[in-house]
């Protein structure tokens, strides 16, 4: 060892290598804790490298056992088959549609995500966006910041969310949570998702078209996959009607966005709060000059604190999997 510890610490380093993960594109979880992450383990960059990604993953197809993922990032048939050391893919995100289920399933590919470490966060934001589009709290905040306030002072008036008939698409622990902040405020829940759930009372609809046509608001909390993907089309929108709002925390194609850019712009429906988007990041340019719609960057998962947890659960996935123990938060491929 020298007189800084450095060959001591290279020695131990040759002893015991960190686990080699790679890493497509780099999860905010990344961005904001690579130093924690690094400790653990080495990250295979491949977004930082030069070579195009078939050749990186090509280079480094033995070695890598493991992927560290995001919900933004594509883990595809060609990645997977590309790497035939791969046990692993840690998502950092709750929804799975980024990943190809079925080839990990082929492969025997274990999968672990955030289940529902996000879900309060994220129903916060629900119940934020709902609040801010009934009240008008950033339209009322561009016409203050925008001088109009002294100007005309004539500020059309809000809605109120006491009493309203909410449907939540989707009633997992998303929807559960965004229930459980709006019943204190006097709104009547209503739900729709796959079955009929035990532990609610609230009326259930098999049908998002009923669904809409009985409520004022509808939140979209469920997952993307073939069965939802647009399933908030024209017909729903209509039904939905008029003072209708939408809010979307699920993902952006759960809606057929094209249709509700033009059933906002024609008044069909009242207004929106979204956070997820068809094509991230690019926002359809009509939403953004609307001022009936709230707009936030698919920021409804993250908190500074969830994202320490997340810090913890990727650690906690990842050296499990190393050691050959039980994945802290396994996605049951089998169902
Ligand atoms: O949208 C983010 C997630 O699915 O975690």
């Amino acid at each position: 060892m020298d007189c800084n510890g450095y060959r001591q610490e290279n020695h131990d380093q040759n002893l015991f290598p960190k686990p080699k993960v790679l890493v497509l594109e780099p999860p905010p979880v990344f961005i904001y804790h690579e130093d924690i992450l690094s400790q653990k383990f080495h990250f295979l960059k491949a977004w930082d490298s030069p070579l195009p990604l078939d050749q990186f993953l090509t280079t480094h197809a033995h070695s890598v056992q493991a992927i560290l993922s995001h919900g933004s990032c594509p883990v595809t048939t060609n990645t997977i088959r590309l790497l035939p050391s791969l046990g692993l893919i840690v998502t950092t995100s709750a929804g799975l549609d980024q990943i190809d289920l079925q080839e990990c399933r082929r492969r025997g590919v274990s999968v672990a995500y955030a289940g529902s470490l996000f879900s309060a966060d994220v129903a916060d934001i629900a119940v934020g966006l709902l609040i801010d589009a009934l009240r008008k709290i950033s339209a009322g905040n561009r016409y203050v910041t925008q001088g109009l306030w002294a100007n005309s002072g004539d500020f059309s008036l809000g809605s109120k969310l006491g009493g309203r008939k909410v449907g939540i698409v989707g009633l997992g622990s998303i929807g559960l949570e965004v229930g459980k902040r709006l019943e204190p405020f006097g709104c009547n829940i209503l739900y729709c998702s796959r079955n009929k759930k035990s532990s609610v009372s609230y009326p259930y609809y098999s049908n998002v078209c009923e669904l809409a046509a009985n409520c004022e608001v509808l939140i979209i909390c469920c997952e993307l996959n073939d069965q939802t993907r647009h399933v908030i089309n024209k017909e729903v929108l209509l039904a939905l009607g008029k003072k209708g709002l939408i809010i979307n925390v699920g993902r952006g194609a759960i809606i057929d966005e094209q249709e509700m850019v033009r059933c906002l712009m024609q008044g069909e429906i009242a207004g929106a709060g979204l956070d997820v988007f068809e094509n991230e990041p690019h926002v359809p340019s009509e939403l953004i000059s609307l001022d009936n719609v709230v707009l936030s960057p698919h920021r409804a998962v993250h908190t500074e604190e969830t994202l320490m947890a997340l810090v913890d659960l990727v650690i906690g996935n990842l050296e499990a999997f190393f050691s050959n123990k039980p994945l802290l938060s396994p996605v049951l491929l089998d169902e």
